[in-house]
């Protein structure tokens, strides 16, 4: 069966069984800091290893000068691909860290937008001119504004969006799939309590929403 458009946001602790048969069902996982904070870089090493998914993303949401973005990024060798923001620019930090990770052969997601209440999207224009100037791999944007999404899909045609925000942060699943993200990031309303029947719900919900929303491009 396809696998679904979703990446499991790893913040805090999951069993092993149960992340490797979630991990059947989707296309990556994404390690946060408090998991990391939890268990160390040695356990989640342990965690990841063996787990059959497409992609291991980082994100800490790295922001600093290069020197210090390419140190941290070296001592996590398990992950694919990293997640960084782009309001430092790239001349002295995000040069050096995609630099760095293309040396590697990983990938670099920038943050065009969060998606909390408090993210102000008059400072779109800027991350947009760090994107175009970085050329990373993908781009992180908020799935609780699809309307942000289809203007980071209108700009940035080619490249993978990834959207956190539902579910426990309101938006629909399927619904930044629909404004233009390539996968969707979910975490506590799979992880709070039974995480193979949230997960195999969701799935469901996404694919029905994806199936209508595609329908109505196909009609137009
Ligand atoms: O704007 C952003 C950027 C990243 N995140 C991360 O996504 C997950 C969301 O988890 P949920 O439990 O599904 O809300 C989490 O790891 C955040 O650090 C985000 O929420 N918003």
């Amino acid at each position: 069966m396809e696998k679904a458009k979703i990446i499991l946001a790893l913040d805090s602790l999951v069993d092993k069984g149960t992340l490797r048969e979630a991990c059947s069902y989707v296309h990556g996982i994404k390690i946060g800091l408090p998991l990391t904070l939890d268990i160390g870089v040695s356990g989640v090493k342990d965690l990841v290893k063996g787990i059959d998914v497409d992609e291991v993303i980082v994100d800490f949401k790295l922001a600093d000068i290069g020197d210090i973005m390419v140190k941290i990024a070296s001592k996590l060798d398990f992950a694919d691909s990293f997640i960084s923001h782009s309001f430092v620019g790239r001349n002295g930090a995000l040069d050096e860290l995609k630099g760095f990770l293309d040396s590697k052969g990983k990938k670099l997601y920038l943050v065009g937008a969060m998606s909390h209440p408090g993210w102000d999207d008059s400072l779109n224009s800027y991350t947009v001119s760090v994107i175009r100037e970085v050329n990373p791999y993908g781009i992180v944007t908020p799935a609780t504004r699809g309307d942000v999404i289809s203007k980071f899909r209108h700009e940035f045609a080619d490249k993978v969006i990834i959207s956190p925000g539902l579910g426990t942060q309101g938006a629909k699943y399927g619904e930044a799939i629909c404004h233009g993200a390539s996968f969707e990031i979910i975490g506590r309303s799979i992880f709070s309590s039974s995480p193979l029947k949230a997960l195999n719900k969701i799935v469901e919900k996404q694919r029905e929403e994806v199936l209508r929303c595609k329908g109505a491009e196909n009609r137009e």
